[in-house]
């Protein structure tokens, strides 16, 4: 099953690796003839109905692929009305070849002259709202005709995601639909699923396309996310460079939560980052690491303003850290990623909060997973992992593998310089702006992909520095290419 739009992320990648949509349509259109001619005869007349947009352009693509039946096509509307290039190119080439072709710019104009099948080309997954003229007459003239319907991709006015279909919506018999069924084709009876040659890659592993599951930002303070990292302590990058790379990624507000030993190197790195020391005067011997006594504030400050927590980076050890990160997890309910030393308290901790485990490979086997180099190939071990902690896992490799228990996703964006020191942190500091504004699996998925492509983007081969990250990070985050 996929939804509109994960097909649509799914196109783009396509695209991404070199099958552009116009291929696909060039498959789409001869799947939908296939159909046609397995419920026709030589001979036989076929209307094909066609809207403007791209499915339209599908049934464009079929007519060209039956030449041996009596085939009529019908626009709704003016040529240069057609939405889509590729579309549009597609009638260019019927136009020129001698197909019997007719345009419908008013309802009125449109008649139905004894066919034998009639294809319901109208419209696909780009429906909005309820059917609009010419299209709502059309749809009724298409139902009442006793010429069997074929739909495709789903009858026009049908909403693929839901299966709801507007008032007035085209009933088809057959469906012939593309990659994988739509959700809502579920109940139809007869509904072929034509594979039209998108790369396997395209839905397993992350790409570009994938970037359009990030709904808009907010405009208001605090709309877009804010990142806390509890971090800090025997070691004072980390958690700077993951909140660093949490504001690239479109956090609005980046705060760390550290020792007051260490508040001075870490509040130094960067005016942008909102630096708020724990374990302050007359408190020394705890002032240097995390300790139980920390978390009810550390907790509360986070639950307050719904932050995204980052929970690990440079951390360190210290059995008080342990105890405490622990007790972090136990009484936190909001979501977090966890990284670094604080993974390996991850699977003896019952917690109501929505984490996002980004393991590297020892890690992974602290966690409980296979410790190994080819993490695709261990792939369903991870996807059980966490399935049974009940948490999404981004394990990091030369090829990442993102899972929430039930699907896996891997990642090869990236470079062989990213095994430099701090890249790990940069993407705790993405995923946790991501998920301000996607669901967990996603939200690992693409902050997987930007994190490495924001190193492709800087082409430093292994001078690479987990810093200089930070400046990529937004370009990646647009789709950025390097050519
Ligand atoms: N996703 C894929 O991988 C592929 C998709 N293809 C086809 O592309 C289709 C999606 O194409 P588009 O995104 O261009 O969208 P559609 O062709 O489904 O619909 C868009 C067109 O319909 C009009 N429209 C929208 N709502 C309307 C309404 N309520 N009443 C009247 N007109 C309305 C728009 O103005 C636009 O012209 C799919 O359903 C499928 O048939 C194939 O061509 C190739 C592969
Ligand atoms: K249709």
């Amino acid at each position: 099953m996929i939804t509109s739009r994960r097909m649509a992320a799914v196109d783009r990648n396509a695209a991404a690796l070199g099958v552009p949509l116009r291929a696909l349509m060039e498959s789409s259109g001869n799947a939908v003839a296939r159909r046609v001619r397995e419920l026709t005869s030589r001979g036989d007349r076929v209307a094909l109905i066609c809207g403007r947009g791209n499915n339209g352009g599908d049934g464009l693509v079929a007519a060209r692929f039956l030449d041996d039946r009596d085939v009529t096509v019908q626009l709704l509307g003016r040529p240069e009305s057609i939405t889509t290039e590729i579309a549009r190119a597609n009638w260019d080439v019927l136009e020129a070849g001698a197909t019997a072709a007719a345009l419908v710019t008013d309802s009125r104009g449109f008649a139905l002259d004894d066919p034998d099948l009639i294809v319901d080309a109208m419209l696909g997954t780009g429906i909005t709202g309820d059917l609009r003229e010419p299209e709502a007459t059309v749809a009724q003239a298409i139902t009442d005709a006793e010429a069997p319907v074929l739909a495709v991709d789903v009858p026009s006015g049908v909403d693929p995601d839901t299966g709801a279909a507007a008032a007035g919506a085209v009933e088809a018999e057959h469906v012939v639909t593309f990659h994988d069924l739509k959700p809502g084709l579920a109940d139809h009876s007869d509904v072929t699923v034509a594979d039209i040659g998108i790369p396997a890659d395209a839905e397993g592993a992350v790409g570009p396309g994938d970037l359009a599951v990030l709904g808009a930002g907010g405009d208001r303070k605090g709309d877009s996310g804010r990142t806390f990292v509890i971090g800090g302590g025997p070691y004072t990058g980390a958690p700077a460079l993951a909140a660093g790379a949490s504001l690239s990624a479109g956090a609005d507000l980046a705060f760390v939560a550290c020792p007051q030993s260490v508040f001075d190197p870490i509040a130094g790195y960067s005016e942008d980052l909102i630096v708020q020391p724990y374990g302050g005067a007359g408190d020394e011997s705890e002032a240097d690491h995390l300790a139980p006594e920390h978390v009810p504030d550390l907790v509360e400050t986070a639950e307050a303003h719904d932050d995204i927590v980052i929970l690990g980076p440079g951390l360190g050890r210290h059995p008080e850290t342990e105890a405490a990160a622990e007790q972090f997890l136990a009484a936190f309910s909001g979501t977090a990623v966890v990284d670094a030393d604080a993974l390996a308290l991850v699977p003896a901790v019952d917690t109501d909060a929505e984490l996002v485990l980004t393991p590297n490979r020892s890690e992974l086997a602290a966690l409980g997973g296979p410790e190994t180099d080819d993490l695709v190939a261990q792939a369903d071990e991870i996807r059980e992992l966490a399935a049974d902690l009940g948490h999404t896992i981004l394990a990091k490799g030369a090829v990442d593998v993102i899972t929430d228990g039930e699907t896996h996703r891997r990642c090869g964006a990236g470079t062989p310089g990213m095994t430099v020191g701090g890249t790990g942190d940069t993407l705790a500091g993405v995923v946790a702006a991501l998920l301000a504004r996607a669901e967990p699996f996603e939200a690992a998925c693409v902050g997987s992909y930007v994190n490495g492509r924001a190193a492709e983007l800087l082409d430093r081969g292994d001078g690479l520095r987990a810093t200089e990250l930070q400046e990529t990070i937004p370009l990646a985050l647009e789709g950025g290419t390097d050519e």
